[in-house]
């Protein structure tokens, strides 16, 4: 079959792992993305993947309760290591090697990261799974996405959650928001949009990596974008 990309970083939201869950990993839903996953890595794409860890913790809530903002950031950034184990454990499951690499040393928890240790596995046929955000606190795991995705040269971001792109308000709070199918790094600044976090939007921008917003929760749908479909809404 014909791909659009050789090489992606999937970004996987932490607060969708919940599935119908209210916290924590639903391992349905794991399965699911994992099984998605596999897919397009049979095709041959190179796949670097950066999640989220809002079903676990976010620094922002952290400080609501008290905490430090710089101690919930931390938190919040081992919660995406807490994900990415997980989602490690189920590609292996589903017969798919991955590697876990940490922004922050941690090891044998992970291999600390590196761009050259990342491309190498993923040229090697296994999925390099990027944890830790960026590393620092006040960051996010979109920002980290972005990072990750212009050090490994992948020709695309993918941001795969549960709506289905970019709208001209948030979908899940305003029902007549009307969808766009393709709109520029800009737009989303003008329009004041907030499906990403802005230092992401600008990162891409000034990189040049394009980002897809598609719904990761139909099954199916990432081999759809990676064989060129015009699903979801392509940021340029
Ligand atoms: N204009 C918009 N168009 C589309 N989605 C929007 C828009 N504004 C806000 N959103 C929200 O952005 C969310 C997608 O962001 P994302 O996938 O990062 O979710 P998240 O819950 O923040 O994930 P994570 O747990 O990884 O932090 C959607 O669920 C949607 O509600
Ligand atoms: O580079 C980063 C990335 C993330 N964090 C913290 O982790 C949580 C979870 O990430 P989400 O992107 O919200 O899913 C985030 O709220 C931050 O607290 C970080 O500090 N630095």
């Amino acid at each position: 079959m014909n791909t659009k990309y050789k090489r992606i970083l999937l970004k996987l939201s932490g607060e969708s792992l919940m599935g119908e869950k209210q916290y924590g990993i639903d391992e349905k839903k794991l399965a699911e993305y994992a099984g998605q996953i596999k897919e397009i890595a049979d095709m041959g794409i190179e796949i670097g993947i950066v999640i989220g860890g809002g079903n676990i913790f976010r620094g922002l809530s952290g400080t609501a309760q008290g905490f430090d903002r710089v101690k919930g950031d931390q938190m919040g950034m081992l919660a995406t290591v807490i994900n990415s184990l997980a989602l490690s454990s189920a590609l292996n499951s589903a017969g798919q090697k991955a590697r876990v690499f940490t922004a922050i040393n941690m090891y044998p928890i992970g291999e600390y990261y590196s761009k050259w240790k990342a491309i190498e596995a993923m040229q090697q046929g296994e999925i390099a799974i990027i944890s830790g955000g960026t590393g620092n606190p006040f960051f996010t795991t979109d920002t980290g996405s972005a990072l990750r995705g212009i050090e490994i040269e992948a020709e695309v971001m993918l941001k795969g959650t549960r709506v289905d792109g970019i709208y001209t308000a948030d979908p899940e709070k305003d029902k007549s928001a009307v969808k766009f199918d393709k709109i520029s790094y800009d737009e989303i600044y003008n329009r004041g949009l907030k499906v990403m976090d802005l230092t992401a939007t600008t990162m891409c921008k000034e990189n040049h990596l394009p980002i897809i917003v598609f719904d990761m929760d139909t099954p199916g749908n990432l081999k759809k974008v990676m064989s060129g479909e015009n699903i979801g809404t392509l940021v340029y």
